[in-house]
């Protein structure tokens, strides 16, 4: 499948471990990840030289192009918060994958759209199993 993966980078990027674990458990099961840069540490940097018009454009047309959206939620973003909302409008499958005790948005708590889950994990391992029953759905 290809797949759109979201994970906050503005506001911090504490969850960059569990994200490169995700996205490599992904790619290892054959997944093409549009977004896999965000793995990386560095995946600022690596877009800093793009203006927002290009991040937006890039990013709208791999939502557009992929079959489901993963994304990390526990640290707030506004870029993760409009890319769900983006791909939910286009009846995409979403799984949002929170660390247990984080206050998660209503705004995403909320969300009864068929297709669309909120789980929370206590260990990368829990995690990793979240995302692959998502894919076995
Ligand atoms: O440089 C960027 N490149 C990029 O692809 N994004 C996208 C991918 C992430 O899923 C999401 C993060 O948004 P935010 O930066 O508001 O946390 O937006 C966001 C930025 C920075 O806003």
């Amino acid at each position: 499948m290809d797949l759109y993966f979201s994970c906050s980078l503005t506001g911090g990027r504490g969850d960059q471990p569990v994200v490169a674990a995700l996205i490599s458990r992904l790619q290892a099961l054959g997944h093409c990840v549009l977004t896999a840069h965000l793995a990386d540490a560095s995946a600022m940097a690596a877009d800093g030289g793009l203006s927002p018009e290009a991040v937006y454009e890039r990013d709208t047309a791999w939502l557009r192009a992929s079959d489901a959206v993963i994304a990390e939620v526990s640290t707030p973003s506004h870029g993760v918060g409009f890319e769900l909302a983006y791909a939910l409008e286009r009846g995409k499958p979403v799984l949002c994958l929170a660390r247990e005790g984080v206050r998660v948005s209503k705004m995403l708590t909320g969300i009864r759209q068929p297709g669309f889950q909120v789980r929370t994990y206590r260990t990368v391992e829990e995690a990793l199993a979240h995302q692959e029953a998502f894919l076995g759905r």
